[in-house]
């Protein structure tokens, strides 16, 4: 499993960047413009330029609505400014085929510009809060607009988890689907070390974190602290060992 971590700025990954050895990706976003807040391409830019060059960098191109041209010309900034994740929140799309419409000009604006970078597309756990598409619909979305993974992350960031929303037997169901697609599985949402277990057992490919790496799990006032990503996946690689040992849940 890789681990995302997600810093508000330049400062939080140079943060990051002090904690590299323990992470996978480093994703850029603005927490305070929403859950996939978009950040400036400036800061994508600088973000790059300042962690490690075998790090990829992730960027969020928002809590997007309904509207694939804007929504397809702001993932070619991300890219161009130098992220090779490029992550979607179809926070306005209310049906799959709103979903995929608005994924097919994402994937094509990202595509033709870079061919290598990966296109997330993103749902909500939380998604009868917001009234947008079913969580569990994400991976036809994704795959029949030629994205490279689903996602779910929260909406709503007010302490409630990915779990709280999608149970661990309906997120596994949201893994399986996606790898019968042939699709990274992501899932984020307010994510602690104690879900670990389950989410290593159901087979996610990525999971993204910010609240459980900042200092007093505060993901608006706390600042990424290094030695919490290396806490939090010095769990993971534990999880990872008694899974691969065949150790029964409750252990
Ligand atoms: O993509 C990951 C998100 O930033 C998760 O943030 P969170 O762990 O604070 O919910």
């Amino acid at each position: 499993m890789l681990l995302l971590i997600s810093p508000d700025g330049v400062e939080e990954a140079l943060d990051c960047a002090k904690a590299a050895e323990h992470l996978d990706i480093v994703d850029v976003k603005k927490p305070d413009e929403g859950s996939l807040g978009a950040n400036f391409p400036w800061v994508i830019r600088e973000i790059r330029d300042a962690v490690p060059a075998d790090k990829p960098v992730s960027a969020t191109v928002g809590d997007v609505p309904y509207k694939p041209g804007t929504v397809a010309q702001a993932a070619l900034g991300a890219v161009v400014s130098g992220a090779t994740y490029i992550k979607v929140g179809l926070y306005g799309c209310t049906t799959p085929d709103q979903g995929i419409e608005v994924m097919r000009a994402v994937v094509r604006a990202v595509k033709d510009h870079r061919p290598e970078a990966l296109v997330v597309a993103s749902g909500y756990a939380d998604a009868h809060r917001i009234g947008c598409v079913n969580p569990l619909a994400l991976p036809d979305i994704a795959a029949r607009s030629g994205a490279d993974a689903a996602m779910l992350d929260t909406a709503v960031k007010d302490g409630t988890r990915l779990f709280d929303h999608v149970p661990p037997d309906v997120c596994s169901e949201f893994v399986r689907l996606s790898h019968a697609s042939g699709l990274l599985a992501a899932l984020a949402g307010s994510v602690g070390r104690s879900d670990l277990g389950p989410l290593t057992r159901i087979g996610t490919d990525i999971v993204g974190v910010r609240g459980a790496v900042c200092e007093g799990g505060d993901r608006n006032a706390g600042r990424i602290q290094p030695h919490l990503v290396a806490a939090f996946r010095a769990e993971m690689d534990h999880q990872s060992r008694k899974h691969a040992a065949g150790v029964p849940a409750a252990n």
